[in-house]
């Protein structure tokens, strides 16, 4: 899959099918677009593209703290897996910001015969273009209906968000159709998890959405390995040092210098809230038990989702 960052227009002589959005998480109904656009630009003999940002919209525009769902590590890894010919991410600045709607379309999208947008979609200065905006251009349009989570409720990132911070993960994971995840180098913390017999690789991690505190099954990508272990997200009150959320995991079975190395960590199941513990060996202890505990789901459930 081609990438191509975008400061200003685009000039080429391909022609595209191609689906516009910011796509956090590339969720079911993200999903859904890029379906059709693959269909589309099969039937029709078009290059198939995906058209986004590269940092979300109201993260400047707002200055609101927009953590993502995906890193754009994942999204372009994943979009590639899915057959995506070509991948264009604009830079969003506050010119970009500015533009109307006509003046974005002539813009960014001269080079699209076919458009294929989510039923909801805006863009433009103030978003006041939306899909009424699109008719009587250049290009074709498809807008795809909302795929429902229930009757009230669309599938949305921030329903995802809602249920990643209720700690339903596995509803969660099933919307995004993949396990949620956060990947980040190990760092070097206290030296205390190889004391107590479990050793936790430390993941250093910004730019994330951070799911409920808790202890969670995981599986562990490395390299090309998979592994599996238990994860702690939160800020270890028994030892009452940290101000920031930690992520460690405790990798089942493996016994490797980790530091400076990159690792995925996908949450499969939320185990229980961080507790306090009144000394080590009650740690230990529970430890113990979460080990015991997780095996067992993850065995049941084969390790998979
Ligand atoms: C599965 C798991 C569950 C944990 N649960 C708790 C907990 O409930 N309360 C707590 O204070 N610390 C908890 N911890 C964090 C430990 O305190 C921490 O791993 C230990 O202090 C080692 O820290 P270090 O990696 O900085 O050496 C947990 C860690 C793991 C891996
Ligand atoms: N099974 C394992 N799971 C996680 N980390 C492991 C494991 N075995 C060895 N390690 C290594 O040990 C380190 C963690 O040990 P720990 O005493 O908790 O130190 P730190 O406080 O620096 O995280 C990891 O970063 C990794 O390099």
């Amino acid at each position: 899959m081609n990438v191509i960052y975008l400061d200003k227009e685009y000039l080429t002589d391909e022609h595209y099918a191609l689906a516009l959005g910011f796509f956090d998480g590339l969720h079911q109904g993200h999903l859904a677009l890029v379906d059709e656009v693959k269909k589309i630009a099969d039937e029709k003999h078009l290059k198939s593209a995906i058209m986004t940002f590269d940092r979300h919209p109201l993260s400047l525009l707002k200055n609101e703290k927009c953590q993502s769902l995906i890193s754009s590590n994942d999204r372009i890894e994943l979009l590639a897996d899915m057959g995506i010919d070509t991948l264009f991410v604009i830079r969003f600045t506050m010119d970009v910001a500015k533009l109307s709607p006509q003046a974005f379309i002539d813009q960014y999208l001269k080079h699209v015969d076919h458009l294929v947008v989510g039923f909801d979609f805006h863009f433009g200065h103030k978003n006041k273009g939306d899909v009424s905006s699109l008719s009587h251009q250049h290009f074709e349009v498809s807008v795809i209906a909302p795929i429902m989570y229930d009757e009230k409720r669309k599938v949305s990132s921030t329903l995802i968000k809602e249920l990643l911070t209720s700690g339903n993960v596995e509803e969660a994971n099933r919307l995004l159709t993949r396990p949620f995840s956060i990947r980040g180098e190990v760092v070097h913390g206290k030296k205390r998890g190889r004391t107590i017999g479990y050793p936790t690789a430390n993941v250093d991690f910004d730019s994330y959405y951070v799911i409920r505190r808790g202890v969670y099954g995981v599986r562990v990508k490395l390299n090309d390995s998979v592994y599996y272990g238990m994860g702690n997200v939160g800020i270890n009150p028994t030892f009452n040092e940290l101000s920031n959320d930690l992520l460690e995991v405790h990798i089942f079975d493996l016994d490797e210098d980790l530091y400076g190395k990159t690792i995925k960590v996908e949450f499969i199941k939320f185990i229980r809230d961080e507790k306090t513990f009144s000394n080590i060996e009650e740690l230990k202890l529970q430890l113990k038990k979460d080990e015991e505990q997780i095996k067992k789901t993850l065995t049941i459930t084969k390790y998979s989702i």
